[in-house]
């Protein structure tokens, strides 16, 4: 899945210059009625235990940055901090130390005025239970934040009849939230936050409260939104699939600190200590996991340039019915097989380009393997991985994607590539290429090859 869709003119320009969207440094969290107490106590090695008759040290010397655009997650179990941190981005808690920053604005210290407007302006908020204002319509309550902002009577509906539409509500504007499902209610709650504009949108467990199947409609819904909008997220959930699908980053809290942040993949296969490898361990990789990640390089694969023979003799020495063909610079062609090319060969010809085929399945390093079964199921040679240039970078075999999914240790990781079984034998082809050899004449390692 790629995210590289460009960001809209008016995010564009609202995000002013190249710095992060969101920078946290060292902040700290404390409820209690000393919180001072207890951030110095923290900065003097005390643990989160040790100061708790003090007071709960709810997120302790957090630092990150998200960057403009970005889909950025945290996830931890429940209590390790993550609401908190969240509330402490846009104002809702306080924050007791540190800094935080928001489009170079700070927020530690804004007066209760400037919060809200930070809230209606730059940052909505999507919550679990919906938050949606009961005794006003569905349309009314998308266009909340609109109104908030000044936006006249006309404008705000069509807006939020547009936003309606584009999360399948249309239809339900004059409707109550109390008659719709929970899956749908959510959908006003998403449309209401895309509705109000802001560059940054913080979303805390939003899809927590729904059924699995509509879970993950709303998880693709908001990647497709996001490729168009461009929005800076940062997104709470306890659920690591959930985070591995739409993070871009990914922050993994444990009792109110951030132990690690990285790529999916960085997470997955690289976790920092052994708390978040056990998160890890049931992660459905299918859906982390891209082609790019378990790509091997390609083995049975010649230039056009070298001909038949020496595609006979690769497919021969590799034991495989297939090879890929590609130009010069690697740029892939299609494939030739077996007995295609014995025949050619018989018959004196001399272009491999004639016997070409069309490759049976190419991806593109961001595809998700998720996305290769079927893929590695039809075909018989491994699926080809290319590049924006069409050229061939690597090939993905169908027990490299089982080993994927199993998370071999690396003992066991080194696989044998299996390549389709040959559909004539090696003989055959030998003996081939040493009649042709003595019709044509040697050419350059010929002999030593043919036994
Ligand atoms: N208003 C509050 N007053 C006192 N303690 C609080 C308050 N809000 C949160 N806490 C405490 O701070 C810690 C972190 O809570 P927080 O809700 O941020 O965690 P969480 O990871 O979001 O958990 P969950 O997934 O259950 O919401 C917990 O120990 C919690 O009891």
């Amino acid at each position: 899945m790629s995210r590289t869709i460009a960001a809209p003119a008016a995010a564009d320009a609202r995000a002013t210059g190249d710095g992060p969207a969101i920078e946290v440094s060292h902040a700290t969290k404390v409820f209690g009625r000393r919180p001072r107490d207890v951030v110095k106590r923290l900065k003097a090695g005390a643990s989160r235990e040790e100061v708790r008759s003090l007071g709960t040290a709810a997120v302790i010397d957090a630092s990150f940055t998200v960057a403009p655009g970005e889909i950025f997650v945290v996830m931890g179990l429940s209590g390790s901090g993550k609401s908190t941190l969240i509330r402490m981005l846009n104002g809702l808690n306080d924050t007791s130390d540190g800094s935080i920053t928001v489009f170079g604005t700070e927020v530690v210290g804004l007066g209760a005025a400037e919060l809200r407007d930070l809230r209606r302006d730059r940052m909505s908020m999507v919550f679990q239970h919906f938050a949606l204002l009961p005794h006003r319509s569905v349309l009314d309550n998308v266009a909340y934040g609109l109104e908030l902002q000044g936006v006249g009577p006309e404008e705000r509906r069509e807006r939020a009849l547009g936003w309606l539409d584009r999360v399948g509500l249309s239809g339900w504007e004059d409707h109550l939230p109390g008659e719709l499902s929970g899956g749908m209610q959510q959908r006003v709650g998403i449309a209401r936050a895309f509705a109000a504009d802001t560059d940054v949108l913080l979303m805390d467990e939003a899809f927590s409260a729904l059924d699995p199947l509509i879970r993950r409609e709303m998880q693709e819904q908001l990647i497709e939104l996001q490729q168009e909008l461009n929005k800076t997220i940062v997104f709470i959930t306890h659920d690591l699939n959930e985070a591995m699908f739409l993070g871009d980053r990914i922050a993994v809290m444990r009792d109110g600190r951030i132990v690690q942040v990285g790529t999916p993949n960085d997470i997955l296969t690289d976790p920092a200590n052994d708390y978040v490898a056990q998160f890890v361990q049931d992660v459905d990789r299918a859906r982390v996991l891209t082609a790019g990640d378990v790509m091997e390089p390609p083995r049975a694969v010649v230039p056009a340039s070298a001909g038949p023979r020496t595609a006979l003799r690769t497919m021969r020495d590799l034991q495989t019915s297939a090879c890929f063909v590609t130009t010069g610079n690697r740029k892939l062609l299609g494939v030739v097989r077996d007995k295609d090319v014995l025949r050619q060969v018989r018959e004196g010809g001399t272009d491999l380009t004639e016997r070409l085929r069309p490759t049976p399945s190419i991806v593109q390093r961001d595809q998700l393997i998720s996305e290769l079964f079927e893929l590695a199921v039809e075909s018989p040679l491994p699926v080809a991985v290319t590049d924006e240039q069409d050229r061939l970078i690597g090939v993905v075999p169908r027990v490299t994607l089982l080993a994927a999914l199993t998370d071999l240790p690396a003992a066991t990781t080194e696989i044998p590539i299996i390549e389709p079984t040959p559909t004539v034998t090696a003989a055959m082809i030998t003996e081939t290429l040493a009649a042709e050899t003595a019709a044509v004449g040697p050419d350059a390692g010929e002999q030593e090859e043919v036994r």
